[in-house]
């Protein structure tokens, strides 16, 4: 009896990168209720068109497109934004919980010694609230690239923080068409494909799908990912 055949190796990953806003953490959702509440004072709505254009953003991109989009130019500048939606994200952020399937990922990855970082547009200050209740998880990451750091000059979807993050592993063999990223935005899929890495998009169900066509591989949930497809040990394996 033929064994079945294994599903074809198309990479051999040796490192991961993880997107935090939307991909390891539930945060999406708190950005939009706070740009919502901002957008009411102005009689105006939100909608996912527009939230499609923010995420993954640094926070003045994000702020000066919000402006834009919405036809607030004059009446409120992207530093007022910040600061409108600062007072209540800061209540938000520490409450903040893993998507589907993200603490089972980076533990098996973990203990399967894949290096992983997580490379996020979200400010130092907002990642230390963030992950208030996953120290213990996020410190089995490498290291933590935020966009503030001075060597992300440019934010997703330019390269910059992926190529940066794979820089910090320190690995003179690490070779970028083996790193793979995870990400929820239509910005940092473009970001990863810039850094010549491949991408697993787990897009919002709200998000068009005409906006999740460029990824790598669209999931679901983290909970279906497919470690053989990419070279990756499996949970059953011994390896
Ligand atoms: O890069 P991430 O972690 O998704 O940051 C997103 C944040 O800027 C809010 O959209
Ligand atoms: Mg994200």
């Amino acid at each position: 009896m033929m064994a079945a055949l294994k599903p074809a190796v198309t990479r051999q990953i040796t490192h991961v990168l993880f997107d935090m806003d939307g991909l390891l953490l539930d945060t999406e959702k708190f950005y939009t209720v706070v740009q919502e509440k901002i957008l009411a004072d102005y009689g105006k709505t939100f909608d996912w068109s527009l939230k499609a254009k923010m995420m993954g953003k640094k926070a003045l991109e994000a702020g000066q497109i919000f402006i834009q989009d919405t036809g607030l130019t004059g009446l409120l500048t992207p530093e007022e934004f910040i600061q409108r939606r600062e007072v209540m994200l800061h209540a938000m952020f520490p409450e903040s919980d893993l998507m589907p399937g993200a603490e089972r990922l980076i533990r098996h990855l973990h203990a399967k010694n894949i290096p992983m970082a997580i490379a996020t547009s979200s400010h130092r200050r907002h990642f230390e609230l963030k992950s208030t209740k996953h120290g213990p998880l996020f410190s089995l990451m490498h290291h933590v690239v935020t966009g503030d750091d001075p060597s992300v000059v440019h934010g997703k979807p330019a390269p910059d923080i992926f190529l940066v993050a794979a820089d910090r592993f320190e690995d003179p063999d690490l070779k970028v068409a083996n790193v793979l990223v995870f990400e929820d935005a239509p910005s940092g899929v473009a970001a990863a494909h810039a850094a010549g890495m491949p991408v697993v998009m787990v897009p919002d169900p709200n998000l068009a799908t005409s906006l999740c066509q460029e990824a790598d591989q669209v999931l679901a949930s983290l909970n279906d990912f497919d470690y053989a497809h990419w070279g990756l040990p499996s949970m059953s394996s011994e390896q």
